[in-house]
């Protein structure tokens, strides 16, 4: 949506696709990035975030996505097709009063139902809907890919197509990783594992919502004609074989966070570390990545939240080290613990290349490794070389 360039590219596909006889719903996300005008950083940017109310944050920033939807309706018009423009609300999206990161409850979509029967090409501000009580909602950062599938839904439409600037899912971030591949077919289970530990490419709830309603998602490029990638579920015959190729893979793709705070309390007193969760837990403060030892108490949160933390931390007078300016990389495939030659290899790379690591653990699908910043991008690209995420499998 940043631009009437790229605007003219999606024009071009929902138009392509009207013109084939589907009934269609844009959801639409808001302009640009940090710093261009009515992005939803930039509406961020504005304002105190620590003292004006999250009912009032949430009102400002879905002003972001109506001015795409009406921007777009009106590019589309220009065309010469009929256009009809829906907030989250006026969508018929019902949500809880969690504002900031509310969760879709209902949705009616008697209107938007009678306006794809009109014939028209429907435009809906993604990333927002509204209370019972007529208050504006978000539902958390990157939250249009939620309204789109939960409005599929809602419907009972064929697909879902998410467009983005890549040319799908990827084995790792392509703007880090030049050499990334595209994964044409994926399991939604790979794709919410990858989500989850901050590939932006599709927000996690959106998989849960297609997983259980089984929502064929195919993620595409805007500039490209690339097929993108299909998201399905395993047992779904024509995609079985890939995805059993795929899972065969010790590993298959790779993603990271930047902006981590390493935490480390020393000397704990479990009474004194319960007590401080306690805060932490009523401070909605999300902490990744915990090890709970004998002395120590190690985990990292996101930089926004490290003011808020020190000051708990500093109010318990615990005795704590913090290593700022972290990255978390997450690597991504099947039975890691089962298999200990994915972290040795892992291991190798980082020793051979005196990339130092704060922190290293893994899950039965993952392994994730906390490294400084400025290590990210080599490391990623180290790891990606190693296990030859380049080649077809
Ligand atoms: N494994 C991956 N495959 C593809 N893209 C990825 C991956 N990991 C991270 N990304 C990032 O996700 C971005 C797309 O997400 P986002 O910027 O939120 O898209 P949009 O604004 O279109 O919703 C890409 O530009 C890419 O930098
Ligand atoms: N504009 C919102 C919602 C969204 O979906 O964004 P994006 O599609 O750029 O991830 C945000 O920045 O969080």
């Amino acid at each position: 949506m940043a631009t009437k360039e790229s605007r003219k590219m999606a024009i071009e596909k929902i138009i392509e696709k009207y013109n084939e006889g589907y009934g269609i719903v844009v959801v639409v996300s808001a302009i640009g990035r940090k710093g261009d005008p009515y992005a939803t950083d930039t509406f961020l940017d504005l304002i105190n975030q620590e003292i004006l109310d999250k009912r009032d944050i949430d009102l400002l920033i879905s002003c972001g996505e109506i001015v795409s939807s009406v921007l777009l309706s009106n590019e589309i018009k220009e065309r010469g097709y009929n256009t009809c423009v829906f907030t989250g609300i006026q969508a018929g999206i019902l949500t809880d009063n969690n504002f900031g990161e509310a969760s879709i409850l209902e949705i009616n979509p008697t209107s938007l139902i009678e306006s794809l029967e009109r014939g028209n090409i429907n435009i809906v501000a993604g990333f927002q809907g509204g209370t019972n009580d007529m208050e504006i909602t978000t539902l958390g950062r990157g939250g249009s890919d939620i309204s789109a599938v939960a409005l599929g839904r809602a419907i009972n439409c064929e697909k879902v197509e998410i467009f983005t600037d890549v040319d799908g899912v990827m084995t790792g971030d392509p703007n880090m990783i030049p050499k990334a591949r595209l994964l044409k077919t994926m399991s939604f289970y790979e794709v919410y594992q990858l989500a989850k530990e901050g590939a932006k490419i599709i927000h996690p709830k959106a998989i849960e919502i297609a997983l259980e309603n089984n929502i064929p998602i195919v993620i595409k490029n805007t500039f490209t004609n690339s097929d993108g990638t299909i998201l399905k579920a395993f047992n779904s015959s024509s995609c079985k074989k890939k995805e059993e190729s795929l899972r065969k893979r010790l590993v298959s793709s790779l993603t990271y966070q930047q902006n981590r705070v390493q935490v480390k309390i020393l000397n704990n007193n479990i009474n004194k570390v319960k007590e401080t969760l306690e805060e932490i837990v009523k401070e909605k403060i999300s902490l990744d990545f915990f090890d709970l030892s004998k002395n120590t108490f190690v985990f990292n949160v996101n930089i926004n939240n490290s003011k808020r933390l020190k000051k708990i931390l500093d109010n318990n007078s615990l005795d704590y080290e913090i290593i700022p300016d972290c990255s978390k990389i997450s690597i991504v495939g099947k039975n890691l613990c089962d298999n200990p030659e994915a972290l040795l290899r892992i291991l190798d790379v980082f020793y051979h290349n005196k990339i130092e690591i704060f922190q290293i653990s893994a899950s039965h699908d993952s392994i994730w490794c906390l490294i400084n910043q400025k290590d990210l991008e080599s490391s990623l690209n180290l790891i990606h070389d190693e296990f030859k995420l380049y080649e077809e499998s």
